[in-house]
């Protein structure tokens, strides 16, 4: 029975699709250790931020295929974990961008004519009208960190209401920021422009603490700052100082280095000038279903054995075109399967050749196919298209990539894998033809036109008379059968290549009396 692990609150919509499909636990705030401790049987783990997904509860759990993130950032759960034990993670990268985008707006407003203060004062019988005196957003000039989806949709509701957008992101272009009529600016120059500065940014190597002592003395003692994207992004020392000292005019945050924040946080010393709320960025009731069920829904179908559409730890292999590539992916996954057992030894170097047509298309999943058939021999089940890339490198395992478009050979292109071992170097070349036939049309540069099979026979030879007819009577008495075969050359009585077809393993004695017969240079055997 398929079982799906709940651990954060998850919009019943959500849990609904995944009974579906599979019994459901729903077990919110678990202590690490007992979390690790109810992993054993669960295929798959659906979280929020509440929920760290550490490498040891990862570890702790055999059968979890996927870690489903209802959400934006997976900071909470360690990819790189899970990637390496095949694990995908998925996410829900648009669900909850209006939610977090306006919740950065309500904190920018209410910051910035005192609201939460004003309110707990009235509430408290006093009728303070001077003190809590605001500015206005109108023609005021808003810095945007990170000018990605909720950045974007701040940036245009911003401007809606007369405001100036700056934004500071390395990786959108000119020609973005000029559609989005925002002016790209460096980072300091934000910080010492804007009046109103908000972070969208993810929490990375890069970022953690990236707003500290240094850029906040940059700002104007009249700027405020909004983090509604993550804490440890900014430090919240240097950011208490700078309000306890009134070097800016105020702060919103939404998000924390550690959460819940800590009781302790000089945060909650603050009073008049800042506003805290617990991470309530996503928190609405259509965010929550948004996400709920873009996950359940991608956790479901990689339950199914369909891809996902939101794989974080998969780069560049979308739906669409695995669906597009899928002949061309289980060709590379036959080539890097046989190619391997040719070899045989220590696999040291991959060269994964996309010819013709192929050529154009992206190659990363073309390398990932090609090294999960490669490393199928080794890892069996364990290895896939989340962890190939990985484990090729954990081994050491140099990997080219080469397009060579002039190549006419196949219509659709073909794929050439060479592989160079500690026992040799050999190369094997394929193509997909009508009806998405696969074919293996070339063995070390000999042409040849054969079909994979589950267990195959290919030598290296003399090409003389009588060898193909020993060969044939050597596996006759010994009641293997063959399917088809296949010889390839170039020149006449020159070197040679056997590719057979067989009905049954052929066993390891009986292949070393292949390789005695005269004139036979190599015999490898390849079960697929
Ligand atoms: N408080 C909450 O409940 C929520 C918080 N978030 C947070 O907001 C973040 C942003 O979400 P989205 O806009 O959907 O992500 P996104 O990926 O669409 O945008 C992030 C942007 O940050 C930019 N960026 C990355 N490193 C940068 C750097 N060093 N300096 C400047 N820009 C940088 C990227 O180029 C990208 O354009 C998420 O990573 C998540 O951590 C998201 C949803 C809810
Ligand atoms: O989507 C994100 O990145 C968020 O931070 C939302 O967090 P939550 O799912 O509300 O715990």
């Amino acid at each position: 029975m398929t079982k799906v692990l709940v651990s954060d609150p998850i919009d019943q919509a959500g849990i609904d699709i995944l009974s579906q499909v599979a019994h459901v636990d729903v077990c919110i705030g678990l202590p690490e250790q007992e979390l690790v401790g109810a992993m054993a049987d669960y295929d798959a783990l659906m979280v929020r931020s509440g929920t760290q997904v550490t490498a040891a509860v990862i570890d702790a759990a055999p059968q979890l295929k996927i870690i489903g993130r209802a959400g934006v950032g997976v900071d909470n759960v360690d990819v790189t974990a899970a990637t390496r034990r095949g694990v995908l993670v998925v996410n829900s990268p648009e669900g909850n961008t209006i939610a977090a985008a306006e919740h950065a707006l309500a904190m920018m407003l209410a910051l910035t004519r005192n609201i939460p203060q004003a309110h707990t004062s009235t509430m408290a019988g006093r009728w303070d009208r001077k003190r809590y005196l605001g500015n206005e957003l109108y023609k005021k000039t808003l810095g945007v960190v990170g000018l990605g989806k909720i950045g974007a949709h701040v940036a245009k509701i911003a401007q809606a209401l007369g405001m100036v957008v700056l934004a500071h992101d390395p990786f959108i272009s000119n020609e973005r920021a000029q559609k989005l009529q925002v002016r790209l600016v460096e980072l300091a120059a934000l910080f010492e422009e804007a009046d109103y500065i908000t972070l969208h940014i993810p929490r990375t190597n890069e970022t953690a603490n990236l707003v500290g002592d240094r850029l906040l003395k940059r700002m104007k003692p009249t700027a405020r700052l909004i983090n509604c994207a993550r804490g440890g992004v900014v430090n919240e020392e240097a950011l208490a100082d700078a309000l306890r000292n009134h070097t800016i005019a105020g702060a919103a945050l939404d998000v924390y280095s550690s959460e819940p924040l800590a009781d302790g946080s000089p945060l909650r010393s603050l009073r008049d000038n800042v506003i805290l709320t617990p991470h309530l960025g996503a928190s609405t009731a259509e965010a929550q279903a948004n996400v709920a069920i873009d996950v359940a829904e991608q956790i479901r179908d990689v339950l199914l054995g369909l891809p996902a559409r939101s794989a974080v730890n998969i780069p560049g292999l979308s739906p669409d075109l695995m669906e597009e590539l899928r002949a061309h992916l289980s060709l590379a996954e036959h080539l890097g399967h046989c190619v391997s057992q040719l070899a045989g030894g220590n696999v040291q170097e991959l060269e994964v050749r996309m010819q013709g047509e192929l050529a154009a298309q992206p190659s990363q999943p073309l390398v990932t196919a090609s090294l999960k058939g490669l490393l199928s021999s080794a890892l069996g089940e364990r290895i896939n298209y989340v962890n190939a890339g990985l484990e090729a490198k954990s081994r050491g395992i140099k990997v080219l990539e080469v397009k060579d478009e002039a190549s006419r050979d196949y219509s659709g292109g073909s794929l050439q894998l060479t592989c160079r071992s500690s026992s040799g170097l050999h190369t094997l070349t394929g193509a997909v033809f009508s009806g998405d036939e696969l074919r293996i049309t070339s063995v070390d540069s000999f042409p040849i036109s054969v079909p994979p099979s589950n267990h195959m026979l290919f030598t290296r030879h003399r090409d003389m008379p009588g060898i193909i007819g020993r060969l044939g009577s050597l596996l006759g008495q010994h009641n293997v059968n063959i399917a088809s075969m296949q010889v390839g050359r170039r020149i006449m009585r020159g070197d040679a290549v056997m590719v057979l077809s067989v009905d049954d393993p052929i066993p390891e004695s009986l292949l070393e009396d292949i390789t005695s017969i005269d004139g036979i240079r190599e015999a490898h055997t390849v079960s697929l």
